[in-house]
């Protein structure tokens, strides 16, 4: 029952016209908030990804950083932040793209991964697919393999996950939203 999709879908809050009118905003924060669905969601990252061949986890800022670093823990790997723009201290790279409602960048420090190393790439939503794309180019310039994008939620309607998988790249998400 706890590793069934439904029971983390249901627990996703709908807030409507956030952070503007016409966005369909789901927030996770009820989800993470009880501890019996946050184990749950993790436990299901942590099944799928358990027996592959993976050297690090990387989080995109800053909802993928709270699943990426558990996820890295349990599966005992290292983790890697993909952050927004300018908050990185050492020699950085940087990706810009688009977003459901604006424009971001993210950057990655130049030794965040080695060329070869094999990386699950986290976040928590797919909307456009924009985010987790930058995420993977940053992770791809730096010669890593990306070995699949994990999300707890996508938004096809959106188109994201088709934008991902287009590009090459597998992406696993626990739940849709539809409309
Ligand atoms: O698929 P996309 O269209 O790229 O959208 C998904 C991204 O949007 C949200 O983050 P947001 O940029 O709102 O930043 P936040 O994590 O700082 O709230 C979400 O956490 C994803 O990172
Ligand atoms: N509809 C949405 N809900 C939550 N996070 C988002 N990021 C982009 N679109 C979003």
């Amino acid at each position: 029952m706890f590793l069934d999709p439904n029971y983390i879908r249901d627990r996703i809050r709908t807030v409507p016209d956030w952070p503007q009118a016409g966005v369909m905003f789901r927030d996770i924060t009820p989800l993470l908030q009880d501890a019996k669905t946050f184990r749950a969601l993790i436990d299901m990252f942590v099944y799928r990804y358990m027996g592959q061949r993976l050297d690090l986890v990387a989080g995109i800022d800053a909802r993928g950083f709270i699943l990426a670093s558990v996820v890295a823990y349990e599966l005992n790997l290292g983790f890697v932040p993909v952050r927004k723009k300018g908050k990185l201290p050492f020699a950085s790279i940087t990706e810009e793209y688009a977003l459901e409602y604006g424009s971001a960048a993210v950057e990655m420090h130049a030794d965040a991964v080695r060329p070869g190393q094999r990386v699950l790439l986290m976040d928590d939503l797919v909307a456009t697919g924009g985010t987790l794309l930058a995420g993977a180019k940053l992770l791809q310039r730096l010669g890593a393999n990306v070995v699949e994008a994990a999300a707890i939620v996508d938004l096809p309607s959106l188109g994201g996950g088709d934008r991902i998988r287009a590009s090459g790249l597998d992406l696993y998400a626990v739940c849709a939203f539809p409309d």
